[in-house]
């Protein structure tokens, strides 16, 4: 990694932020040789990024102590005597920017395709990886892991900080992989975290309420246009047509200088699907494009997924890949807790597992499991977190009393609340359909097989892959969904 002096840096926050105040004190020249807004991770050769709500003044102390010769920040502290300083008015801009120039630019050498969406992001990604894997290999930046080439890591956020978002990039650079497919939050793209960086490709699936919170989005309009920024910095466009705000969205994604549009519904679209149908498990589709009509397959269920295949054949297109690597790529490709199957061994109990835990999600996983499995009665296991994002409770409350058949309310990672509580006002949504409270999730997925009639679809959704319940304060560990269904469907088996 090429190192630059100190003076760079400030050039840098020169052109992108504004720069109120600098005193570098003589170390024009020093080589900055680490960047972090971590004390705890400072080494002699560092600048340190004084950033964040929570912040201390003790953190840049500390850092000094540890070695850091110079602080960036949007006010000067007294912990910084002695240090060169620079002080600017956007310190998370400012930042980025910083931190694409210590990572010596990685995404130069890389084609950089963002998700963005309020639903599908992860599965989408996970798609677009498998087809590009058929020819070269992909990192990926998703909430279920980060990969870059070599190392397979738990993902903490949907979108990395900035600075840790470019030492991904360089890492991925630095293993010879030249793809990185990465899921792009709302977040991410208000709070600057990719700044900077170009979009070879950008995606925009859908949208819909979500993530309005006094930590998130104060409204609806925010989070859109947060969403749309993706399209300042993005090449090739590629827009879902079915769903709401595609005019608006359309409008924005005049921004990059290509726009592709994908559809369900709108025939004019340059990806049209149509004609699914299911074959055992897989969904089949036909695609027409480019005035040429094919047929793929998909191996995860959801007539929702079919959106997000289209998504990944725009863009795997886009990027050059063949026909035969889009087909072989989606055939072959499965995502982590998103509609997971299992099957009991008489052929009457489908216990699924899915990620679905908003109201966009809800709606369009149990109206498709209603297409799909005719003649199935339709269990719900869900609950909804305590602490937050409280409109799910009547969200999915009355999805479930308008879909499932039966419901069965249970704890979703409840914090500080009372499960029961949370339960009990999620059922003040369902008036038509029977429901019961078990809190206990474990318990709650073994009444659900137990006591089903015949024919069912146990539908156990809302946290996947996930292997751990938030308690109180603290993440406790707890058994997936996916082991959970496993096991309660292997005694049911072996009782049968
Ligand atoms: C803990 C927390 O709430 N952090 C939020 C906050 O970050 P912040 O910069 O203000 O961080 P902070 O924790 O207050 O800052 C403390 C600072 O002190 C430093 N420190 C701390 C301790 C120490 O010993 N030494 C030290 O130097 C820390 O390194 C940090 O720089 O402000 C940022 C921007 O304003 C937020 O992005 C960020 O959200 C956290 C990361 C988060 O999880 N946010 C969620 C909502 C989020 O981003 N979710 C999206 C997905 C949403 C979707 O699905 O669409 C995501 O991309 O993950
Ligand atoms: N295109 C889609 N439209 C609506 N719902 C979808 C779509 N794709 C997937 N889903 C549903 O949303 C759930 C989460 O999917 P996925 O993890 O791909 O989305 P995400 O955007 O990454 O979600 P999150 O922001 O919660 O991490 C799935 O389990 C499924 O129920």
């Amino acid at each position: 990694m090429n190192f630059y002096p100190l003076k760079k840096y400030l050039e840098v926050a020169g052109e992108y932020g504004t720069v109120t105040k600098s005193a570098l004190l003589g170390k024009e020249e020093q080589e900055v040789t680490g960047l972090t807004y971590n004390s705890k991770e400072v080494a002699p050769g560092t600048l340190f990024i004084c950033k964040g709500a929570n912040f201390k003044e003790a953190y840049l102390q500390e850092a000094k102590e540890r070695g850091a010769f110079c602080y960036i920040s949007e006010k000067e502290y007294q912990a910084g005597a002695g240090m060169s300083c620079i002080i600017v008015s956007d310190i998370r801009q400012v930042m980025a920017r910083q931190a694409i120039l210590f990572y010596n630019e990685p995404a130069k050498d890389l084609k950089v395709i963002g998700i963005g969406g309020t639903k599908g992001k992860t599965t989408t990604a996970f798609y677009l990886k498998n087809i590009i894997e058929q020819k070269a290999p992909c990192g990926i930046l998703s909430s279920i892991c980060t990969y870059d080439g070599k190392t397979e890591a738990v993902a903490h956020n949907t979108t990395p900080e900035s600075v840790e978002l470019q030492k991904y990039l360089y890492q991925t650079v630095q293993n010879g992989v030249k793809y990185m497919v990465m899921e792009v939050s709302s977040q991410a793209l208000k709070y600057h975290r990719v700044e900077g960086l170009d979009f070879d490709i950008g995606v925009f699936l859908n949208i819909s309420e979500d993530h309005i919170s006094p930590i998130e989005h104060p409204d609806f309009e925010d989070y859109f246009q947060s969403k749309m920024l993706m399209f300042k910095q993005t090449q090739t466009a590629i827009v879902n047509l079915d769903g709401g705000e595609r005019v608006r969205a359309l409008e924005a994604a005049k921004n990059a200088s290509q726009t592709i549009t994908f559809s369900l519904e709108d025939k004019t679209a340059d990806y049209y699907g149509k004609d699914i149908e299911k074959v055992g498990e897989h969904s089949r589709f036909k695609a027409v494009a480019k005035g040429a009509e094919k047929t793929y397959e998909l191996a995860m269920p959801g007539l929702f997924n079919i959106e997000n295949a289209l998504a990944a054949m725009a863009a795997a297109n886009a990027l050059g890949f063949s026909e035969e690597e889009i087909y072989t790529g989606l055939k072959t490709a499965r995502v982590k807790g998103r509609m997971e199957i299992f099957h009991g061994k008489d052929g009457n109990k489908i216990g699924i597992v899915d990620y679905a835990h908003n109201k966009l999600s809800f709606e369009k996983l149990f109206s498709s499991l209603k297409k799909e499995y005719p003649g199935y009665r339709i269990i719900a296991v869900f609950g909804t977190p305590g602490g937050k994002a409280f409109g799910r409770r009547k969200d999915l409350g009355e999805a479930a009393d308008r879909y499932a058949d039966e419901i069965i309310l249970t704890a979703d990672e409840p914090g500080i609340e009372q499960v029961r509580d949370i339960c009990e006002e999620i059922g003040k949504y369902i008036k038509h359909k029977p429901f019961q409270i078990v809190e206990e999730r474990s318990q709650a997925v073994e009444i659900a097989f137990s006591s089903s009639p015949e024919k069912a679809v146990i539908a156990v959704v809302g946290k996947g892959h996930e292997a751990s319940m938030k308690i109180g304060h603290e993440y406790v560990d707890y058994p997936s969904d996916l082991e959970l269904v496993a096991k309660v469907l292997k005694a049911y088996d072996e009782r049968n």
